[in-house]
């Protein structure tokens, strides 16, 4: 398979004709041939954009037929999600089922936004001011850079194109270098969805060169990135340089809080399902519990049991359970983090290392892991791991599990488990976290903004909120009686 880019309306391979093997994490067979783009790439592709988005050939479509247009682009991939979920488990190693929800979900956020596109007519204000007329409307932003990550490719790039292509910007998405399959084969729809020539464009290639031109370049307006904290923060200097907007989804060491009255079996099922889910390559994975102090032996002894039984494996095989991590270099990380965990004192409890199995000798697999006797300060309870590694702390007052549960430099997502709704309530309002869930773990959905407080980022994705970032908001006002001031005379 060759992979080439999507540069004002045409697919072209990189200006050095580069290319970059792309890796099946399940087994290291080579899958793809990707064009690497380059800074040259970026700015024909930034320049596209920038003369589309000045002849408004998309801003001025009308908002009905913009959402024709993105709505089309959901049929297409409810159509193609076959092929589409097969791309994504050969790029990634997550599960087949797994993708298919994931296709389901990117389906459901284009129909969401064609929906958002003409529902927002502006808004007319009373003013104080004789003689005059008052409205509001909102208009696209112009140039978006969109950059995301490898863990999720083509949902976190389906909630940045959505909205863009919904309120009449154009675009430019790259895509993490190591999963750009299902990216690619998105443009392919978009095109034939008749989303005109420069509007949309696609860049493939590595962060420190696509990426980096595309945060820095004045003819970008917006920025929006998914990805880690230290890139974010590079990012977010480097669009200090035009002042661009910036919307930054990063990472999360998320909280999940269960107390001894929670229902035990759902609580167990949950708190297992929050942290290796797609082997803990999740922003929001719940990776770090709090269990209340009398329930502890008995909920430990059960969630290793359940662990244990977790079936890795390859994700077309319909009994496995987790796929592999994304990469060597990833794996490295994790293992690292577990020696970490071992030297500040934490007991490892359950796994730790990569497995024995002989069929997954290939793949960068990593057995389910769990920490006891974890403590607030370690390392391994603070720094995001994004791989299948928990710990576990206890706690014996609601205001000791808020207060640790807040002490933490991100804010993405936690969550409660309790029968007393109360309670559960009470602690979702005091947690400092962009999505708190009470009695369950990882649900979102296109109808409800997703985004972080603190390091975890700032701006909103999905959601009203979600569409309007990619909106400027303009005043006009209009003297209907125009008369001179006489201000100097
Ligand atoms: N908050 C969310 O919704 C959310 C969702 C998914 C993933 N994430 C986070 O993403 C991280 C994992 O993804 P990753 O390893 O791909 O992150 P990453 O920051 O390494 O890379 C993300 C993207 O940024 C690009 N990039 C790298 N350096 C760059 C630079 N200097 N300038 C511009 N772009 C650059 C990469 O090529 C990639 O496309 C985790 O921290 C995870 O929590 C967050
Ligand atoms: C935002 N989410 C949960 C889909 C993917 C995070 O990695």
């Amino acid at each position: 398979m060759h992979l080439n880019q999507f540069i004002n309306g045409k697919w072209v391979p990189s200006t050095t004709n580069q290319t970059r093997e792309i890796i099946n994490p399940f087994n290291q067979e080579i899958i793809a041939e990707a064009s690497e783009g380059n800074r040259e790439d970026a700015k024909l592709a930034i320049a596209a954009a920038r003369k589309a988005f000045d002849d408004g050939v998309w801003s001025s479509t009308p908002a009905t037929e913009r959402g024709a247009v993105v709505r089309t682009i959901g049929e297409l991939i409810v159509r193609d999600k076959e092929e589409l979920a097969k791309l994504e488990t050969l790029d990634t190693g997550k599960t087949i089922e797994e993708s298919r929800a994931d296709m389901d979900d990117i389906a459901q956020v284009f129909f969401y936004f064609a929906g958002l596109a003409d529902k927002d007519g502006g808004e007319i204000i009373e003013s104080p001011l004789p003689h005059s007329t008052s409205k509001v409307v909102r208009e696209p932003v112009g140039v978006c850079g969109q950059i995301t990550p490898w863990n999720y490719p083509l949902l976190q790039a389906a909630w940045k194109l959505a909205p863009a292509l919904a309120s009449g910007n154009t675009l430019i998405l790259k895509p993490s270098e190591i999963t750009p399959l299902t990216s690619v084969k998105v443009f392919e729809l978009m095109e034939e969805a008749g989303v005109p020539k420069g509007v949309a464009n696609l860049v493939l290639g590595a962060g420190s060169e696509v990426g980096a031109e595309l945060a820095e370049n004045t003819d970008v307006d917006l920025i929006s990135f998914t990805g880690g904290i230290e890139t974010g923060k590079t990012i977010m200097q480097a669009a200090s340089i035009n002042v661009k907007k910036v919307a930054l989804e990063l990472g999360g060491k998320n909280p999940n809080i269960v107390f001894a009255d929670a229902n035990f079996e759902v609580a167990i099922d949950q708190a297992l399902n929050a942290v290796f889910f797609h082997a803990g390559q999740v922003c929001s994975a719940g990776s770090r519990l709090l269990i209340e102090e009398s329930i502890h032996d008995e909920f430990v002894e059960a969630l290793v049991n359940r662990a244990k039984e977790i079936k890795l494996g390859n994700g077309f095989d319909a009994n496995t359970q987790s796929g592999p991590l994304i990469s060597a270099e990833h794996r490295e990380k994790v293992a690292q983090y577990v020696a970490i965990g071992k030297n500040e004192g934490a007991t490892l409890t359950l796994g730790g290392k990569q497995p024995d199995d002989a069929e997954l000798q290939q793949g960068f697999f990593f057995l389910p892991t769990i920490f006891t006797n974890c403590t607030e300060e370690m390392r391994i309870v603070q720094e995001e791991v994004f791989g299948p590694v928990l710990t576990i702390e206890t706690f014996s007052t609601k205001e000791e599990a808020i207060a640790k549960a807040n002490n933490t430099i991100y804010g993405l997502a936690g969550a409660v488990f309790t029968q007393d709704i109360d309670k559960g309530e009470e602690v979702a309002n005091k947690l400092r976290m962009g999505t708190v869930w009470i009695n369950d773990f990882h649900p979102y959905f296109a109808q409800a903004p997703w985004g972080g407080y603190k390091q975890s980022g700032f701006g909103r994705e999905l959601g009203k909120i979600g569409f309007e970032e990619y909106t400027e908001v303009k005043h006009i006002f209009r003297n209907t009686k125009p008369e001179a001031v006489n201000w100097f005379n």
